[in-house]
């Protein structure tokens, strides 16, 4: 360390493997949050020789990740997914190169607010397919809410509608989804931790042939999904613009090569449709745990929506509430809860307390939204489900005006600086707008008998709650207007 320096405090592991054997194969941001209490807001720790900082506070990830964004927005090129799966072109797993700013460019364009607002149709006509689904199978939510976030991504990433769920092309773009999660998963192939097997020749190393067969998998997939929109293109049959006609009309001026932009759409589907399905599964969660919430959303609807109506996109600025149990909904159980880990390029420094820490270049800094979001300084009662704490002036992270906040632009659930999700503005409508119409149609109660575990989550970076029984009632009159409405868009299938 330079002189002056020391490191940033942590447990000190084993010799060579350095903490590897003390985090858990799953849910490590539970231990992380461990030794944030027993460290405080900055610890690391090594992982095979690998440092690792993990930040715990809100102002901590800030300083660095958002102030200091130019050293902190590489990723680590972890050789079975971002090198043999994804052949350095998934922007999710990009370094911080010229290939991830031109593939962002395309995102942005893609997905800003004003480009949002033109999927509202498709979220509207989506939305309604789920919740009449869920009133009719409540226990199937799992599949409602997949196909609901499924289902508006393919729209407006290839102009596809998906009408059973059991089109080819949905299971084959599910499975690549999941190939990642479990590819990327901390800990699931020794080469991510032993990279000098990658100089193996390939007849010797199993995940190398894997890794090249799953990206020749995914890679002709992307190519089938663009092939089509750009057939539709030619024999004037494109219905409504999407991502991959609008990326193709001006693929020079992005400067990127085919594969490389069926990638960077392929990577927003994927990386936003597990999400919000996740969230929204997460809310049903939370609102069986905190009846009251339920009960005071319900009254915001009523008062301003009434009962003739189904809310749309028109009524969000009056619906603090909801927007509040979205974002509480997000902090309480975060999605993606370890955050996803940016690397340092460049050796810093950081203050706390008067110590000057030392951040060595190539360190993976994680900012761990698990305990983020349980600073209590931040987040009186981090443990309990409070909306409130949004909407009412006792609460340090309240904010006015309510016609505006809260709101989760620049919220930590998204990440941090120049990587924050892209997919921010589509996510907060679509579960803005979720979760005001399950609440306008429908009560929402425990099963009774069922044990509710405290935290029952899949495996993986973006994380789950494993099925649970819940019970679900139509409100007076609003099975009706439901079922008209779907029917309207929908036809009786
Ligand atoms: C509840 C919903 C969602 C949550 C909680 C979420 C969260 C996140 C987080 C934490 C990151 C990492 C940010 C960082 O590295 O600092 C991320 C990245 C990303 N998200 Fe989302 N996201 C959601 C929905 C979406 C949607 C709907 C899309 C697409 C329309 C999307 C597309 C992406 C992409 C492409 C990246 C990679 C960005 C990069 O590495 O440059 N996300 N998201």
């Amino acid at each position: 360390t330079p002189p002056g320096t020391i490191h940033p405090p942590g447990p000190k592991g084993l010799p060579i493997l350095g903490s590897l054997l003390s985090i858990p194969p799953y849910h490590s941001w539970l231990r992380f949050f461990q030794w944030s209490q027993e460290y405080g807001p900055m610890t690391q720790i090594s992982i095979a020789g690998r440092p690792q900082i993990l930040l715990s506070t809100e102002k901590v990830a800030n300083d660095l990740l958002r102030t200091r964004s130019t050293v902190y927005s590489s990723r680590e090129q972890l050789p079975m997914a971002a090198v043999l799966l994804s052949s350095n072109m998934r922007p999710l797993l990009l370094p911080y190169n010229d290939l991830w700013r031109a593939g962002r460019k395309v995102m942005h364009h893609l997905t800003m607010h004003s480009a949002a607002i033109s999927y509202g149709s498709v979220q509207l006509e989506e939305s309604l397919r789920m919740l009449y689904n869920l009133m009719r199978k409540p226990a199937e939510y799992e599949t409602w809410f997949e196909r609901y976030a499924a289902g508006l991504m393919l729209r407006i990433a290839f102009g596809k509608r998906l009408l059973t769920g059991e089109e080819i092309y949905v299971k084959r773009i599910l499975s690549v989804v999941h190939t990642l999660e479990r590819v990327a998963s901390p800990g699931a192939y020794l080469v991510d931790t032993l990279t000098w097997l990658m100089y193996l020749p390939d007849f010797m190393a199993p995940f190398k042939r894997e890794g090249k067969r799953l990206h020749r998998e995914e890679l002709d997939l992307f190519r089938n999904l663009q092939d089509d929109v750009r057939k539709e293109i030619a024999n004037g049959k494109l219905k409504e613009e999407n991502f991959t006609s609008r990326f193709l009309s001006e693929q020079e001026k992005w400067g990127l090569s085919d594969d490389e932009g069926a990638y960077v759409i392929g990577t927003l589907f994927e990386a936003g449709s597990g999400t919000t399905a996740a969230a929204m599964m997460n809310f049903i969660l939370a609102m069986i745990h905190h009846p009251s919430s339920l009960a005071a959303l319900q009254k915001e609807l009523d008062e301003v929506v009434g009962g003739e109506r189904l809310p749309g996109f028109e009524d969000m600025e009056n619906l603090p509430r909801v927007r509040a149990v979205v974002k509480e909904t997000l902090r309480w159980r975060p999605v993606t809860a370890g955050g996803v880990p940016h690397r340092l390029t460049k050796d810093d420094i950081y203050e706390i307390d008067g110590k000057k820490y030392f951040l060595r270049a190539g360190s993976n800094v994680h900012a761990n939204q698990w305990a983020i979001h349980r600073d209590p300084s931040l987040y009186p009662e981090p443990e309990n489900f409070l909306p409130d704490r949004w909407l009412d002036p006792q609460y340090p992270t309240w904010k006015e005006p309510l016609s505006i906040y809260p709101n989760i632009q620049g919220f930590s659930a998204f990440g941090f600086g120049r990587r924050i999700c892209p997919g921010l503005n589509i996510a907060e409508r679509s579960l803005n707008l979720l979760v005001a119409r399950i609440a306008w149609a429908c009560d929402i109660n425990a099963k009774e008998g069922w044990k509710y575990p405290d935290y029952d989550y899949t495996k993986g970076f973006n994380v789950q709650p494993n099925w649970f029984p819940f019970k679900l009632k139509a409100r007076e009159g609003r099975e009706y207007l439901v079922e008209q409405a779907h029917e309207k868009i929908w036809g009786t299938a």
